[in-house]
C-alpha cells in the first residue's frame, strides 16, 4: 500500500444530512486545501495554528460551492499522524460531491476504507489491536460492547501483551547469551525464575483465551433459544420481545419451519433470541428438520425460555388431575438434565385465555412440580401473554439476572478478535513447549527457539509483526473515511 499521498474521503455517511464532514490526509492536505478556501479577514490557513476551526468559502475558481467550517491538523499532531484538514460542509450530497471532486483534481486521491486508521497505525498513532477497537468502537451497539471496544481502544489489551511480551524478551535474551558462552556452561537466567515466569505467561494467556466465549457473546448479543411445542406462541413471544413483525405467526401448528434469529438490548446487554420450530412427533420431512435444528440451537444457547400453552385445554385437566403435565414435565427434565448450568424459563404463555384461579394454580403447580429447590438458582417461572405483552418484561428482567449474576461481570481483559484469539492459542502452545522443555532440562537453544515463536504470535496481535496481507484484510472491513 502507497501511504506517501494526500488522501480525502467523507467522514459522515453517505446521504444528506444536516452537516457533512470531508476529511483529507497527507502530507501536502494543508497546501492543497488552502487555496480552496477563503476566510475573510484571516491568515492563510497553512499560516494557522494546528487544532483551530476557521470560517469560510470553499471555491472552485469564482464559484463558491458552500460557506464551510475548517479545521486543520498539523503532523504529527493529528489522528493519523499527518497533516489533516477537515471540512464541515453543509450535507447535501451534490456539496459532498462537488468537494470531493474539486479535492481530487487537485492531487487527492479518494481513500480506501478504513486507510486514514491504517496510517494513524503505520505513523505509530496506535498499535494494530487498538486500531481494529475503533471499528469495534463504531460498531458497538450496547453497553458491554461499547465498554470494551473503548478499553481496547485506548490500549488497556495491548499493554498486557506487551507487558509479556517484556519480560519473555529478558529472558529470551538472557538465554541467547547463554549460547554464545556455551563452552563455558553458564546460566545466566535463572531456571527457577524463569520457570515462575512461563507459569505466570500460561496462567494469564489461559485467562484471555478463555475470556473470548464471554466476548464473543457480548459482541453478538447473548443467544437465547426460544422453545415449546408447536402453537404455543413462540413466534408471537419473539415479535413481542423485538417489538416488530419479524416471525410469521399462525394459529396453524408447525408454522415455524427455519430458526429466526434477530437481536435487541436489554438493559444495556445485547439479547440474540432464536424462535425455532416446535417440538412435536412428526412425519414431515420439513418440519423434522426444523425440529433436529431446534435441538442444535439449544445447545448453542445460553440460555433456554421454555414455553408452556396456559390455554391448552388437555393441559389444564391433566394440571388438575396431577397427571404429567402431557410430557412437558419429561421434557423440561429433559433440558434440566442435558444442560444443569443453563439457565431455563419456564413461560406459561396465553395468560389471557384463563381465569385468575387458573393462573395461580399454574404459578402454584409449576413451581412445586417442576421447579425443585435444588434447581431454583437457574430456572425462573414467568406467567405471560405474548399476545398483549402482559408479563414481557418481567420475563426481560429474568434473562438479565441471569446475566447480572453469571459469569459476564468482571472488569478483567475480554479477548473479542478471532485473530488475537487465534495469536493467543498458538503463543500458548510455544509456551507449553517451552514449560516442557524447561521440565526436561532441556538446553537453552532449543527453548529459545520456542520463546521466539511465541514472541511472534504475541507482536501479532500488536502488530509490531504484521504483513501487507494483514493489514489489507484487517482495514478493508472498517468503513470508509475511517
Ligand atoms: N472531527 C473529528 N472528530 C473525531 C475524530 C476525528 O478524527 N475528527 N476522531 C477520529 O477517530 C475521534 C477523535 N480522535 C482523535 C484522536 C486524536 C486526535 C489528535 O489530534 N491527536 C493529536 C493531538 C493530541 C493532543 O494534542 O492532545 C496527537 O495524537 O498527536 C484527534 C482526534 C472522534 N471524533
Ligand atoms: N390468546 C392468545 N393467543 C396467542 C398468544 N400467543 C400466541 N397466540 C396465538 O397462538 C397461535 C400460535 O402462535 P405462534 O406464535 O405462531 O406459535 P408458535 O409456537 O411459533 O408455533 P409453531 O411455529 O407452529 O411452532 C397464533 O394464533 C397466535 O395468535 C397469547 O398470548 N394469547
Ligand atoms: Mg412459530
Amino acid at each position: 500500500m502507497i501511504y506517501d499521498d494526500t488522501i480525502v474521503a467523507l467522514a459522515t455517511p453517505p446521504g444528506a444530512g444536516a452537516i457533512a464532514v470531508i476529511r483529507v490526509s497527507g502530507s501536502k492536505a494543508i497546501d492543497i486545501v488552502s487555496p480552496l478556501f477563503h476566510a475573510k479577514g484571516e491568515k492563510a490557513l497553512e499560516e494557522q495554528a494546528s487544532h483551530t476551526l476557521h470560517l469560510g468559502h470553499i471555491k472552485d475558481g469564482h464559484r463558491v460551492i458552500d460557506e464551510a467550517l475548517v479545521s486543520i491538523f498539523h503532523g504529527p499532531r493529528s489522528y493519523t499522524g499527518e497533516n489533516t484538514i477537515e471540512i464541515s460542509c453543509h450535507g447535501s450530497p451534490y456539496i459532498q460531491q462537488e468537494i470531493i471532486q474539486l479535492l481530487t483534481r487537485k492531487g487527492c486521491r479518494i481513500a480506501q476504507p478504513g486507510e486514514f486508521t491504517l496510517r494513524a497505525f503505520l505513523n505509530g498513532k496506535m498499535d494494530l489491536s487498538q486500531a481494529e477497537a475503533v471499528a469495534d468502537v463504531i460498531a458497538s451497539d450496547n453497553e458491554a460492547a461499547h465498554q470494551i471496544a473503548m478499553s481496547q481502544m485506548r490500549g488497556g489489551f495491548s499493554s498486557e501483551i506487551n507487558q509479556l511480551r517484556e519480560e519473555l524478551l529478558n529472558f529470551a535474551s538472557l538465554i541467547e547469551l547463554e549460547l554464545d558462552f556455551a563452552e563455558e556452561d553458564v546460566e545466566f537466567a535463572n531456571r527457577e525464575q524463569f520457570n515462575d515466569l512461563i507459569k505466570r505467561i500460561t496462567f494469564v494467556l489461559k485467562r484471555l483465551i478463555d475470556s473470548f466465549a464471554v466476548g464473543n457473546v457480548i459482541k453478538n448479543g447473548i443467544p437465547v433459544a426460544i422453545v415449546g411445542e408447536p402453537n404455543v406462541g413462540k413466534s408471537t413471544l419473539l415479535n413481542a420481545l423485538l417489538n416488530e413483525e419479524r416471525a410469521i405467526v399462525s394459529e396453524i401448528a408447525g408454522t415455524t419451519r427455519d430458526t429466526v434469529e434477530d437481536e435487541i438490548t436489554i438493559g444495556g446487554m445485547g439479547f440474540r433470541f432464536i424462535d425455532t420450530a416446535g417440538i412435536r412427533a412428526t412425519e414431515d420431512v420439513v418440519e423434522n428438520i426444523g425440529i433436529k435444528k431446534t435441538f442444535e440451537k439449544i445447545d448453542q444457547a445460553q440460555v433456554v425460555i421454555y414455553l408452556i400453552d396456559a390455554s391448552h385445554s388437555a393441559l389444564r385437566a391433566s394440571l388438575s388431575k396431577g397427571e404429567n403435565l402431557l410430557g412437558i414435565q419429561t421434557e423440561i427434565e429433559e433440558i434440566k438434565n442435558k444442560y444443569p448450568q443453563k439457565p431455563v424459563v419456564i413461560v406459561v404463555n396465553k395468560i389471557d385465555q384463563v381465569s385468575t384461579e387458573d393462573r395461580s394454580s399454574f404459578e402454584r403447580e409449576i413451581q412445586e412440580r417442576l421447579i425443585t429447590d435444588s434447581q431454583r438458582k437457574n430456572i425462573r417461572l414467568a406467567l405471560i401473554s405474548a399476545k398483549t405483552g402482559e408479563g414481557v418484561e418481567r420475563l426481560q428482567e429474568f434473562l438479565l439476572d441471569f446475566v447480572n449474576t453469571g459469569a459476564l461481570k468482571n472488569d478483567q481483559t475480554i479477548v473479542t478478535n478471532a485473530r488475537h484469539y487465534d495469536a493467543l492459542l498458538k503463543a500458548l502452545e510455544e509456551i507449553t513447549k517451552v514449560q516442557e522443555g524447561l521440565n526436561a532440562g532441556l538446553s537453552g537453544d532449543l527453548m529459545a527457539i520456542d520463546i521466539r515463536q511465541a514472541l511472534y504470535h504475541l507482536g501479532e496481535i500488536t502488530g509490531s509483526i504484521s504483513t501487507d496481507d494483514l493489514l489489507g484484510n484487517i482495514f478493508a472491513n472498517f468503513c470508509i473515511g475511517k
